[in-house]
């Protein structure tokens, strides 16, 4: 399936770089789930993937039970002899046993309350006159009227969540809902994130003239944290090919995915690319026809699925996104969602052609329009902080006038 790894002809990296589509495509097939399960209590389930399908343990609503504060009444007969005002033969609250509708008689009854027996409609209170013994309606409402009915939104033993959801706060409330108090999970992705180049130190250290701070690995392990991986090894590697093969043979032995930032360009100091060919690695993506993020490289490393992303920190981010993701997907079992949502522009955009390009974006919910930022540099992530999102303008598009479409593709929550 793979391809060796090799420099193309130009050197560039363009000659061999796949359409951006492509690729995701290619990232989102790459993985298989990882095996092994958990069992996890439902309120610590938020983010992890079903290994099995959630079945309910009962009915939802579980009993019949009264939608509104008012009065449980058989409204059949009622309607018949033209009585509207009756005695109240009980007194029914939330969390109650409810005895049989006496015949002729209402019972008072509140939210969430069971239906009596013999009952089949719930008058609201503000639709009455009562006192303690009696009540007298001004209208009946429809038979049927203000009851929510045992099993009518989940019936017991359906599956109320597929194998392979993400849980969400969502997905714990139907779960809840359902009597269900344990899950059955994938194991966590597990990740080694190797970051390269002499250069860079971490940040807060004292750097020396021609040093940076680190930017990639406090930004990739928040992103990986919050996509619900597991950081097994985090490894700052030196600038020589026995030091990238060494942690890469460590990291093998560890992770189901292996990150690394940096060093895939063509340069003599980029040793990523040599070192991982030199492991037999797979590739599946050699490189992308987008601006920025173009020498970013997915494939398989033994077992485990390679992710090499550019050292750029914004082509990093990007490319952690729109391909990193879906990986990680894959990895976790979940199901790959594509988030992108075909808008409209708010501003033209005129720009010479050739590639792919991404573009920080903010989306304007009222008009459901994004604004469109000018080329942004790979290395800062400032023009980023204040978009929603970024757009990718399609390779032969040299002017994107106001109102047409565009796809954009939020950031995620945290990102
Ligand atoms: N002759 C060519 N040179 C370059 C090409 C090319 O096609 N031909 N591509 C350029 C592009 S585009 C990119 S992107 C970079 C990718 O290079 P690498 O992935 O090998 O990354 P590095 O060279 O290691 O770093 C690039 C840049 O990013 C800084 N960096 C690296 N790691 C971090 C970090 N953890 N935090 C903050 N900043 C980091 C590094 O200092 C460099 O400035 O290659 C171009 N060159
Ligand atoms: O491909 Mo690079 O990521 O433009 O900086």
């Amino acid at each position: 399936m793979g391809q060796v790894l090799e420099k193309d002809p130009c050197g560039c990296g363009v000659g061999s770089a796949m359409p951006l589509e492509q690729a995701m495509i290619a990232a989102s097939q790459l993985a298989r789930p990882v095996s092994g399960f958990e069992t996890l209590p439902l309120g610590k389930s938020s983010g992890r993937v079903l290994a099995q399908p959630v079945l309910a343990a009962g009915n939802v609503p579980i009993f019949a039970a009264s939608a509104m504060d008012g009065f449980a009444i058989r409204s059949h007969g009622l309607k018949e002899v033209g009585r509207w005002r009756l005695a109240i033969s009980q007194r029914i609250v939330a969390g109650a046993e409810a005895a049989p509708l006496l015949p002729g008689t209402a019972a008072r009854i509140f939210t969430g309350a069971p239906i009596p027996m013999g009952a089949d409609t719930v008058v609201m209170q503000e639709n009455a006159t009562y006192d303690d013994q009696t009540v007298t309606f001004h209208n009946l409402p429809p038979v049927g009227s203000n009851i929510r009915h045992a099993g009518e939104e989940i019936a017991a033993g359906q599956e109320v969540l597929a194998a392979g959801t993400q849980m969400t706060a969502r997905a714990i409330a139907v779960a809840a809902s359902a009597g269900i108090d344990r899950v059955s999970v994938r194991r966590q992705v597990r990740v080694a994130l190797l970051t390269t180049g002499d250069e860079v130190r971490p940040a807060g250290s004292t750097l020396r003239a021609g040093q940076i701070n680190d930017v990639n690995t406090p930004m990739l392990s928040a992103l990986l944290a919050q996509h619900g991986a597991q950081l097994v090894m985090q490894e700052h590697v030196a600038d020589t090919l026995a030091a990238h093969m060494a942690a890469l043979t460590t990291a093998l032995a560890h992770a189901d995915l292996i990150i690394t930032s940096g060093g895939v360009s063509v340069g003599e100091e980029d040793h990523m690319r040599a070192a991982v060919q030199a492991m037999g690695a797979r590739v599946t993506v050699p490189s992308v026809a987008l601006k920025p993020v173009k020498p970013v490289t997915l494939g398989h490393i033994g077992d485990a699925c390679w992710i090499g992303l550019p050292g750029n920190p914004m082509s990093a981010f990007v490319t952690f996104l729109l391909l990193g993701l879906p990986v990680l997907a894959g990895l976790s079992g979940a199901a790959s969602q594509d988030f992108r949502q075909n808008l409209r522009a708010a501003n033209t955009i005129v720009r010479s052609s050739g590639r792919a390009e991404v573009r920080p974006a903010s989306l304007d919910r009222r008009s459901m329009t994004v604004t469109i930022g000018g080329t942004v540099h790979s290395g800062r992530m400032s023009p980023l902080l204040d978009a929603g999102g970024c757009v990718i303008i399609p390779a032969d598009v040299t002017t994107l006038p106001t109102g047409a479409p565009v796809d954009f593709i939020p950031f995620p929550q945290g990102a």
